[in-house]
């Protein structure tokens, strides 16, 4: 068998986290682990975990570690045959320890993008909740204005993705992802990627994974959340 491949996709809000996530999930048929999406499946399934989870989202709170952990990691114990790529977890360092003693990452991706492209790409990120299919009036607009492209259901606006609230969830992010960083620098498996433009820095990032992983034909990876 293949040996396996596990990534972390690491940025701050609006970085491009969950686009080239798919990018790398289509090209190289990796599994797409969305730490939100799982957040929100547990939610809607009303597992106790879930219960406990909304309870911080709808403060615009971070879910606390112990249960981001028992949430996720049992999952990734169950991924032993896939290959994945991970987004939105670790977000604290006391989560990149507990993902340490789970499985050996192989690559860590870090995106480095200026605040101006943030504010101007969230002020216009609209998403469909059910499916976390994400869109951009300049950059991917949905083809029915307002409409998710598969299930024609309404898009939403986040109201942590205004101006208004950028700002600290950027400084946020800046605090916690700096010791993360730090420990993947020094395990010597971090790649930081910077630009404005996420179809500029595609190239960068496939051709490293082009490197460290074969391609394969796989054209409908879609989004996954847990399984
Ligand atoms: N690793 C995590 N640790 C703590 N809370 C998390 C984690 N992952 C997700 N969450 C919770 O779930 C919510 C939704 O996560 P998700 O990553 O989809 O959206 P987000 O925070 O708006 O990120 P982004 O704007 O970067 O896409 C978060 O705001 C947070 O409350
Ligand atoms: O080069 C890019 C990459 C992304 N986006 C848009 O920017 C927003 C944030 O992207 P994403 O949700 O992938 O970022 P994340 O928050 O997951 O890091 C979305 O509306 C994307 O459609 C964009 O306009 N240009």
């Amino acid at each position: 068998m293949a040996k396996l491949f596990r990534a972390v996709i690491m940025g701050p809000p609006g970085s491009g986290k969950g686009t080239i996530s798919e990018r790398i999930a289509q090209r190289f048929g990796l599994t797409h682990l969305s730490s939100g999406d799982f957040v929100r499946e547990n939610i809607a399934a009303n597992t106790d975990a879930g219960v406990l989870a909304k309870t911080y989202i709808e403060r615009g709170l971070l879910v606390p570690d112990h249960v981001m952990t028992r949430l996720l990691l049992p999952r990734l114990e169950e991924m032993t045959r896939h290959s994945w790529l991970m987004d939105g977890f670790p977000r604290t360092l006391a989560q990149a320890k507990a993902l340490n003693s789970t499985c050996d990452l192989d690559l860590v991706i870090s995106l480095n993008i200026p605040y101006e492209t943030l504010k101007d790409r969230l002020s216009d990120r609209w998403i469909h909740p059910a499916s976390g299919r994400v869109y951009n009036m300049g950059f991917n607009p949905p083809r029915v204005q307002g409409r998710d492209d598969i299930s024609g259901e309404p898009l939403i606006h986040h109201d942590d993705d205004k101006p208004e609230a950028l700002v600290a969830r950027l400084r946020q992010y800046k605090d916690l992802a700096k010791p993360i960083i730090n420990l993947y620098k020094s395990k010597g498996i971090l790649h930081t990627f910077s630009g404005t433009d996420t179809d500029r820095i595609w190239p960068y990032i496939n051709s490293l994974l082009s490197t460290k992983i074969p391609s394969t034909s796989q054209t409908d990876t879609q989004r996954i959340p847990m399984p």
